[in-house]
C-alpha cells in the first residue's frame, strides 16, 4: 500500500474569492456553507478530502479582509494563526479582479505574518469570466508580487482544474497517519458544526466571562427512527469554578445556550434535534491537547 500522506491546507483569499466553492468541489459535501453562519475566532476544520492515499484536511480562516474593529482584528490574528500551523497556504485570487488592493494587502501579510518557510501555492480562479491570453499576464504580475510556490489557473464552480491542484497538495503534504479513519470523515463536519453552533450560544451568552479554557466536542450522534436527532455534547472546562459560569444559577446559562443551540441545528437540518449538554472538567485538557483542539481536531488520549 502506498504511504500515507496527511496534513492542514489553509485556503486564503478575498472575500468572494471562492473558498467555499472550491472546498465543496475538492470535498464533495455542501459543509462550508453552513459554518459561514458560525463565526468564531479560532482555525477550525472546514472539510476533509481523500486524494489517493492523503488526507488533506482544510482549515478555516475567517475572513482576511482589513481590520477596523477590534474584534475583527482578533479574528484576522487568529485567521493568519490557522495559516501558519497549515503545511500549505493556498491563496485564491479572483481572475477578473486580479492584483486587487485587498490581494496586495493579503501578500504583504504572507511575508510579514507567515513564517518564511511556509509553502504558499497561487490558485487564480474563475477562469471561466477571462480571455485565456489575459491570464498569461495576471500569472506574471502575481508571481512578481511574491514568489508561489506553484500557481494553478482553476474554476471552482466548473470544476476545471480543481482536481489538479487537489492532487498537488495531497503528493506535498507530509507522509504520515491519516488524522481521521476514513469512515468517520462523512459525518464530522456535521459533529463539528454541531459543536461550533454550541460554542457560539456560549461564546453570545457569556460574552468576557467565557473561559477561554473551553472547548465543545460532540459525542454521539444518534439517527432516531421518528426522524429526529439525538445529538450528545461536552463542554470541556478547565477548573471548578469555570464550570460553575458555564452553568449559570441553577443551571439557567446552560439551559438557554442548550435552547439557542437546539433551535439553531433543528433550523439547520430541518427536522427536530434533541441535545443535550454536558458540562466536564479536565484540568490539563489545554495542554494535552493544544494542537488538535485548536484545529478543531478532537482529541483522544492514547492516539
Ligand atoms: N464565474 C465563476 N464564479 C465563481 C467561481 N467560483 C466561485 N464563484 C462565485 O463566486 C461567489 C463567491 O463564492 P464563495 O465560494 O462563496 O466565496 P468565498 O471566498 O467562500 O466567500 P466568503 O465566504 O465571503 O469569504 C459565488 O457567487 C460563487 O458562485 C468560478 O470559478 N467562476
Amino acid at each position: 500500500m502506498a504511504e500515507t500522506r496527511a496534513g492542514f491546507v489553509a485556503l486564503i483569499g478575498e472575500p468572494n474569492a471562492g473558498k467555499s466553492t472550491l472546498l465543496n468541489q475538492m470535498v464533495g459535501a455542501k459543509v462550508s456553507i453552513v459554518t459561514h453562519k458560525v463565526q468564531t475566532t479560532r482555525a477550525r476544520i472546514r472539510g476533509i478530502a481523500m486524494e489517493g492515499a492523503a488526507q488533506i484536511v482544510f482549515v478555516d480562516t475567517p475572513g482576511l479582509f482589513r481590520p477596523r474593529r477590534r474584534l475583527d482584528r482578533a479574528m484576522v490574528a487568529a485567521a493568519w494563526g490557522g495559516a501558519a500551523d497549515a503545511d500549505i497556504v493556498v491563496l485564491l485570487v479572483e481572475a477578473h479582479r486580479g492584483l486587487t488592493e485587498g490581494v496586495k494587502g493579503i501578500i504583504e501579510a504572507l511575508r510579514d505574518k507567515l513564517p518564511a518557510a511556509t509553502r504558499v501555492a497561487l490558485a487564480i480562479n474563475k477562469i471561466d469570466r477571462v480571455k485565456a491570453e489575459e491570464l498569461l499576464g495576471l500569472s506574471q504580475t502575481m508571481n512578481e508580487a511574491y514568489a508561489f510556490e506553484r500557481t494553478f489557473m482553476i474554476s471552482a464552480e466548473k470544476g476545471y482544474g480543481v482536481q489538479d491542484l487537489k492532487e498537488w497538495l495531497a503528493a506535498e503534504l507530509p507522509e504520515g497517519p491519516w488524522f481521521y479513519p476514513e469512515d468517520q470523515i462523512a459525518d464530522l463536519p456535521m459533529r463539528m458544526i454541531a459543536a461550533e453552533v454550541t460554542r457560539e450560544k456560549l461564546t453570545l451568552r457569556l460574552h468576557e466571562e467565557l473561559p477561554y479554557q473551553l472547548t465543545v466536542e460532540t459525542e454521539r450522534w444518534e439517527e432516531r427512527k421518528d426522524g429526529s436527532a439525538r445529538i450528545d455534547q461536552i463542554v470541556y472546562v478547565a477548573r471548578d469554578g469555570h464550570k460553575g459560569i458555564v452553568l449559570g444559577n441553577r443551571g439557567e446559562t446552560i439551559k438557554a445556550v442548550g435552547k439557542a443551540a437546539r433551535e439553531e441545528l433543528t433550523e439547520f437540518l430541518g427536522r427536530p434535534v434533541h441535545l443535550f449538554l454536558n458540562v466536564k472538567v479536565r484540568p490539563n485538557w489545554l495542554e494535552e491537547s493544544e494542537r488538535y483542539s485548536e484545529m478543531g481536531l478532537e482529541f483522544r488520549d492514547g492516539d
